[in-house]
């Protein structure tokens, strides 16, 4: 293969995804942080590849990202094929494993204190998912892990596209009722799983929810067959597999630790975080957006955020206003009501909430059939107060994953 030197990264973004916020430094206590143990049949360790088959060494960029050239080895076991993808942790290049004959993808990790630290944090993490996660089903698993020139480098199985990339190469046409069933399933026992373990993702987003296959089919979009789509095409693409996998187990934390502090992805984080006043976070909070392609809340300001909540979902809980602590109280009018729109910014801010439709709204627009069902089972998952929220394992028992199979004679 020829080789392509690549000198200069798309660093900046290329599309409109939500960005995450900035990594926290991690004040994890014991036994997160003691190094990863070897699990049977897994090679672990620090390899130092300078001799043949590895690229003379060159410096990292300014961002501490590792410089490659596609068609060359990352060791002389790996070989770069392509770049999958980039995160704030590093990139995700896709390699071939000259040992296993396979391909591969494999995160290089930023060559900076923090992100190396939290990279250990995440193998810890995936070592103890593959523990438990017998039918290897749920999230994705790591193959191998190294340390090479001051870059850790995690191995993971090849998965597809994210549902982020799907649905944006896909002009966000919806995805149809039984697809997103079958997905949201699929979320809610990966998060259900992870809660089990007492392990709380605190990234939960479409980009981060993988296929597990990246072939596709081509169906007739009948919503426009009569009208022109920004593609000009009338047809849609679906996933051949409807099976996910969840990534990214770099901000994994314990549910017991202490999570005084801000989580997530802004347009997915949930009431209790923005407000700071509950600390515990379920990630169920993404799910809706399986069937909406974009993110809802377009918003990078809290208080307009919560008005936004409030818009879609209806009236926050007077209790959550009351019990709102000194971070929060700001928000609030006389510790009883949002201080909205009385405390907007802007006249653009102002609209921007008064234009966003009620969540029933939203999924009539989408949906053709079990509406109620799925209206219902959200309403659920974005309850405001954290107590009263559907946990996964109690959203898997919601009508909306059984009524159509009962009608099918399917036993559930
Ligand atoms: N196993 C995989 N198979 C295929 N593509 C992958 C895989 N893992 C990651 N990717 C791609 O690389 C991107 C970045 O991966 P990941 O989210 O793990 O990195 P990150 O640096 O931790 O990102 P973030 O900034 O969201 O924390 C993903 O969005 C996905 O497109």
């Amino acid at each position: 293969m020829e080789t392509q030197r690549i000198t200069e990264f798309p660093h900046k973004n290329m599309d409109k995804r939500p960005r995450k916020r900035q990594r926290l430094t991690w004040g994890v206590p014991p036994p997160l942080l003691a190094p990863p143990k070897v699990i049977p049949g897994m090679f672990c360790g620090y390899g130092f590849y300078n001799g043949n088959g590895s690229p003379p060494w060159r410096p990292d960029d300014k961002d501490g990202h590792y410089v490659f050239a596609i068609g060359e080895n990352l060791t002389p076991r790996y070989r770069i094929l392509s770049k999958m993808g980039e995160g704030t942790f590093g990139q995700v290049l896709e390699c071939f494993d000259n040992e296993k004959k396979e391909g591969v993808a494999i995160k290089i990790v930023r060559s900076i204190h923090k992100y190396r630290e939290a990279a250990m944090i995440e193998i810890d993490v995936l070592q103890r998912l593959a523990r438990h996660d017998f039918g290897s089903t749920r999230c994705v698993q790591i193959r191998n892990w190294f340390d090479y020139r001051n870059h850790v480098c995690i191995v993971f199985e090849k998965l597809g596209p994210s549902l982020y990339d799907f649905l944006r190469k896909n002009s966000y046409r919806s995805f149809p009722i039984d697809l997103v069933r079958e997905l949201g399933r699929q979320l809610l026992e990966s998060v259900a799983f992870m809660h089990d373990l007492r392990l709380i993702h605190t990234d939960l987003k479409p980009e981060n929810i993988l296929l597990v296959s990246s072939e596709y089919i081509k169906v007739p979009d009948y919503k426009f067959l009569s009208r022109s789509t920004k593609d000009g095409s009338y047809f849609k693409n679906l996933p051949k597999s409807s099976a996910i996998k969840l990534i990214d187990f770099g901000s994994t934390t314990f549910d017991h630790q202490d999570h005084n502090y801000v989580v997530s992805t802004r347009h997915y984080r949930a009431p209790e975080v923005l407000g700071g006043t509950i600390p515990v976070i379920y990630g169920v909070w993404a799910a809706y957006l399986l069937n909406y392609g974009e993110a809802l809340f377009q918003t990078h300001e809290n208080l307009e955020h919560l008005a936004m909540m409030e818009r879609v979902l209806g009236p926050l809980p007077q209790h959550m206003a009351i019990r709102a602590d000194r971070r929060a109280e700001k928000y609030f009018r006389r510790g009883v009501r949002l201080d909205w729109p009385e405390g907007a910014t802007s006249r653009e801010s102002m609209r921007a909430v008064t234009k966003l439709p009620r969540l029933p709204n939203i999924i009539m627009q989408h949906v053709d059939h079990s509406a109620g069902d799925l209206i219902d089972l959200l309403q659920g998952l974005l309850r405001y107060d954290p107590a009263e929220r559907l946990k996964a394992r109690e959203a898997l028992r919601h009508p909306f994953f059984s009524r159509d199979l009962r009608r099918y004679g399917y036993p559930v």
